[in-house]
Order: structure tokens, then sequence, then C-alpha cells
């Protein structure tokens, strides 16, 4: 796969960059100080203690054999100071264990909040961003690195903790081993050089991995949910596709096992290789103690202490530089996920906003508006000019991919227009705080969203502070006919829908629809926006769902969008879109009159009900 081989190598992260993403370690630190502070100053109090227990506890032991060798020689046993460093050993080798134990349960604790508290944080920070942001599938690469922090770097933290333990548990281990044998520590520097050396050689390569296959692992999960999912599985049952689907996995999948065995053989390969060298460095120190000991330079007890000490120190150092490897891997992901968190979205700068006005007057004007999406070509739309009045209904029509949603995605500050402008009397939109501005607007798209949780809940998405309020919500089922949809569920307001969770219901197209049609009603919104809202109810209730509405919102701004012109002829003008510019724009008396698209389309729906 020369395509993918070469993705790899530009993604590969050099040993000085895997450095660099430290720097972020403290901020991950201070997060999870936050999250609660006592667990962490208990877990960095402990491993500071337990730090410094395995050189006592060595010495003790150098002690005790020394003790037993000076009795063996003694006439007149005396015990009283053989027993009591015994007894000391004994107390230490149970704190030791206790403390393991308390810092791997409080490291489990740190970790489960630490993840629950970046997961919340992943979800707010995505609703603050716009909508071209979300669109972009380097985002989402952003994101599933982001992801990937929350469930996969919890081990990062008791790996940095880990570290800085080891650090004194060294110093203390090499204190002991200078005072003893100041040679050894050449030696030792020998035989940990090798593990050095394979650390830098290979690191960042794993993360370097993950981060070029990040786009395939999206689809990899897509693949699975298209496969595997309530959502496709009359498609994928009666087309046949399982096959197809479960084929296009596997061979995704085999290309990122080869891939990532050729590195683990590697790594496995060269790490033998290199620790022959470091464990015969040791053997040439075990040999020098030995020789020493048995030239009466060194005592018995000096023996298992140095033994011991230059054994655990290798072990240590090795593990020392091991783990910086994976510090450093898991410090890129860190990088991301706050990369991630420090996104900032284009509209917000450092300017002043304006208040929104109380009343709408004017209403919005589109001047000359044209928009190309995000790294696209094609105008969508294009020299729209128009003007919907306060207190106006408008519909949109016209065919499909005209341009109707787009134009309110661009009313609604999702997007900003390539050209012209829109104001909110006689004011550009921008100029408005933009979470404020889109607070505004109640609206429903064609493509709502089917909360699985519960209906209650659903209708209550329109104004989620108000989910206390009940007579709020019964009104707001009323308004939009979702009361009769309540009326027919065993638990009412309480039933869970969606098939995904227990006892939950599903409901029609229509019913869905009914309860989406309620979350606008929910909101007190000065504008309302329904996009195609009614296609999946059947005539009469559409035609009963237009009339309320209109009644309903007097006053009230709103743009409907609807392919049926029994609807749209409701409305107080409409606006005919064709290829992305304004066609004609009046009430349906006018536009009948005027004789041209809209006259044509309306007539040509009205004979197919004759
Ligand atoms: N996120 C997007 N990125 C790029 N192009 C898009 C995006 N969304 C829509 N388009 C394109 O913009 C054009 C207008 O789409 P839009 O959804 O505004 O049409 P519409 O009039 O609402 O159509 P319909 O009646 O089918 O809902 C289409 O050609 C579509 O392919």
């Amino acid at each position: 796969m020369p395509r993918r081989k070469k993705t790899l190598e530009a993604n590969k992260i050099n040993f000085r960059e895997s450095f660099a993403s430290l720097k972020f370690v403290p901020r991950f630190f201070k997060e999870i100080r936050k999250v609660n502070p006592s667990l962490f100053y208990a877990n960095i109090f402990g491993r500071v203690l337990n730090a410094v227990l395995p050189v006592i506890m060595l010495l003790l032991g150098k002690l005790i054999i020394d003790e037993v060798i000076l009795q063996i020689g003694n006439e007149l046993k005396d015990l009283d100071r053989l027993w009591m460093l015994v007894a000391a050993e004994f107390g230490l080798a149970i704190l030791s264990d206790l403390l393991s134990r308390g810092i791997s349960l409080s490291d489990a604790l740190l970790g489960d909040q630490y993840s629950i508290d970046t997961s919340v944080r992943i979800i707010k920070k995505t609703s603050e961003l716009n909508l071209d942001q979300l669109e972009d599938s380097e985002f989402y690469d952003k994101l599933e690195r982001a992801r990937q922090q929350t469930t996969g770097r919890v081990g990062l933290m008791s790996n940095i903790l880990t570290q800085g333990e080891d650090v004194i548990v060294i110093i203390s281990l090499l204190a002991g081993v200078v005072a003893f044998e100041p040679w050894l520590i050449i030696l030792l520097i020998v035989s940990i050089i090798p593990t050095i050396i394979n650390e830098i050689k290979f690191s960042g390569t794993s993360y370097s991995l993950a981060r070029s296959w990040t786009q395939e692992r999206r689809e990899l999960d897509y693949l699975r949910y298209a496969g595997a999912s309530d959502v496709t599985a009359k498609e994928v049952k009666l087309f046949g596709l399982s096959d197809y689907l479960a084929g296009r996995f596997q061979n995704l999948s085999a290309k990122y096992y080869k891939q990532s065995k050729s590195l683990a053989k590697q790594r496995a390969g060269w790490g033998s290789v290199f620790n022959i060298v470091g464990t015969g460095a040791y053997y040439g120190a075990y040999v020098f103690i030995i020789f020493r000991t048995v030239a009466g330079i060194f005592s018995i007890g000096d023996l298992t202490f140095l033994s011991g000490s230059f054994n655990r120190l290798r072990s240590k150092l090795q593990g020392f530089f091991t783990r910086f490897t994976q510090i450093t891997e898991s410090a890129l992901y860190l990088q991301d996920y706050f990369e991630f968190l420090d996104l900032s979205f284009s509209n917000e700068n450092s300017e002043e906003k304006l208040e929104l006005p109380k009343e709408i007057k004017h209403g919005f004007e589109f001047k000359n508006v044209g928009f190309k999406y995000p790294k696209s070509e094609k105008w969508v739309v294009r020299n729209i000019n128009f003007h919907l009045r306060a207190g106006e209904k408008l519909a949109f029509v016209g065919e499909n991919g005209a341009g109707k949603t787009t134009l309110i995605k661009l009313l609604l500050q999702f997007y900003e227009p390539t050209e012209g402008e829109i104001l909110l009397d006689h004011v550009p939109i921008q100029k408005y705080n933009q979470a404020a501005y889109q607070q505004y607007f109640g609206v429903i798209f064609q493509d709502f969203v089917k909360f699985e949780l519960t209906l209650r809940e659903n209708i209550a998405m329109g104004e989620i502070r108000e989910i206390g309020n009940q007579s709020r919500i019964d009104s707001a089922a009323q308004k939009s006919l979702a009361q009769e949809v309540v009326s027919e569920l065993p638990l009412g307001y309480a039933q869970q829908l969606g098939k995904r969770f227990k006892n939950g219901k599903d409901l029609s197209g229509g019913q869905w629809q009914k309860i989406a049609i309620a979350r606008a009603y929910m909101k007190d919104a000065e504008v309302l926006i329904l996009d195609e809202p009614t296609s999946a109810l059947d005539a009469r209730a559409e035609t009963e769902a237009f009339q309320r509405f209109i009644q309903l919102t007097q006053g009230k701004t709103a743009v409907i969008i609807s392919h049926r012109f029994s609807t749209v002829r409701i409305a107080d003008r409409i606006m005919v879109l064709k290829d992305g510019q304004v066609e004609e724009i009046g009430t349906h008396q006018e536009l009948m009159a005027n004789d041209k698209l809209y006259a044509e389309l309306f007539n040509l729906q009205a004979a197919g009900y004759q």
C-alpha cells in the first residue's frame, strides 16, 4: 500500500516533537487536581512515602543478614536487635502493600472522574462550534483523537506520577550504591544506554500510526454502524448488504493490522537485542561485587544490598525510560485534546456585540447574498435579495437542491455569506452576539433529531429549562397535535421513545413530526422556522397543523419550507427559488396571476389531486 506508507511517513512524529508535547502536562495535572483536590494530594503523598520504602527495606535486609552472621559467630546469642530489624521490615512490607493498593485505587477513581469531566467538556465544546467547523472532516479527525484522550489517556496520570515516584526511588538507591562503590555507576550507565537508544528510536511511532489512521478508523466505526445498527438493519437485510459491508470492514482492518504488526515486531526485535546488552552489563556488575565479597572487602550483607540495589536501579531506570516514551505518546493525544478545547469559532471576535431588539420592527433583509459551502467552488445561492417583514409568514418553495435550507442556515448564522449581507432591523446580523441571536429562533429542520429519550424530554428540548413546567409542555403538545400521540402511549409523557433502550416505543414518521413541532411551540421564540416539518403528516393533519400554526403564531415572524402547495398558499407571501436564485416573490394570488414557475408547479400539483 504505497499511499498508506506515504501518509505514515508524513505523520511521523520525531523524538523532539514528542518531547515538546510534554508542555501540556502541567495543564493536564491542573485539570485533574480540579476534579478532586483531596484525592489528588492524598495520591501524591502516598507515592512519595512509597518511593522511599525500597531503599530502607534493602538497607534493613543488609542489616538483618549482617546481624545473622554476627550472631552465628557469637557464643552468647543476643537476638533482640535481630527481631527488631525483622519486625521493622515486616511492618514496612505491610505498609508498602497498603500504599500500593491505595495508590492504585485513587488512580482509578481520579481516572474515572477525569474521564467523565473530559467527555462533558467535549460535548459542551462541540456545541459551541460553528457548523462549518462541524462539517469539516479535519475537524472530525481532531474530535476523534480528542475523544480517544477521554478513554485511553487515563493511564497517563498514573504513569507520570509513577515516574516522579521512581525518580525518588532511583535517587535514594543511587545514593546507597555510590556510598559503597562509586564505580558501579559506570556499569549502571552502560546497562541502561541500550534502553535509551531503543526508546528514542521508537518514540512517537505508535501515535504516528494511530494518527495516520484517524480517518480510516472513523470509516471503520461508520462501517460497523452501517452493518450493525437498528437504523440500517432493514436495508442491510433487504439488499443483502451484510457481506459487502463486513468485507469492506475486514479489508480496511487487515491493512491496519499489517502495519501495527510490523511496528510491534520491530519494537519487540530491537527490544530483545538491546536487552541482551543491558543484561550483560548487569552481570558484569554482579561478578564485580562477588569478587570484592570473596576478597573480603564487602560483607555478605553488602553483597545482597548492592546486587539487590543494582538490579532494582537497572529495572527502575529501564522502566523510567520506557515509561517516558509512553508518556510522550500519551501527551501527543493530550495535545489533540487541548487543541480541540482551544478551538475558537470564527464569529467570536473581540468586537462589542449589540443587544437584540426586544421586538422586531423592520424584519430581516438579505442583500445580494451569495454563498459557497466551505471547500466548494459552487455558488449554492447567489444574488439573493428579499425582505422578511416583521410578523410576516413567508414560505420558500423550489425544487430539491434549490437552496432553501441553505438560506435558513445563513439566516441562523450557521454560516457567513460568501458575499452580501443579512440585516436584522437594519443591523448586520454578525453584530449581535451569536448565541443570543440563535436563541431568537425556534427551528424545526427537516432532519430534526429523534432523541431516544422520554417523550417529555423530546418536547421539552425546545426550552429545556422548562422541563418541569407541565402546563407548558401540555400546551405545546396540544398546539402541535402531539397530544394524540401522548394519549396513545401507555406511559404518556414518561414513555421512553426509540428502540435502543429497554421498554422504548418507536413512533411513526408523522408522530415524530408532531413531537418535533411541539418543540417549536415549547420555545416562545421571536422567529419560527419550519423546514418541511409536515412532510410525513397525512393530508388532513398537515392542513390542520398549518392552519393552527398560522393562528397560534399571529404577530410572529415565520419562514415555512414545504413542497405542498396547499400548505404554502396559506402563507402571507411565497418566495420561489430556482437554481440558487429568487425566481418570484409575492402572495399566492399575485404569483398565480404572474403565471410563471409558481403557477406552473401549483397547477401541476393540483392536477395530480383531480
Ligand atoms: N454542508 C454542505 N456542504 C456542501 N454542499 C452542500 C451542503 N449542504 C447542502 N449543500 C448543497 O447545496 C445545495 C442546496 O442545498 P439545500 O439543502 O439548501 O437545498 P434545498 O432547496 O433545501 O433542497 P431540498 O428541497 O431537497 O431540501 C445542494 O446542491 C446541496 O448539494
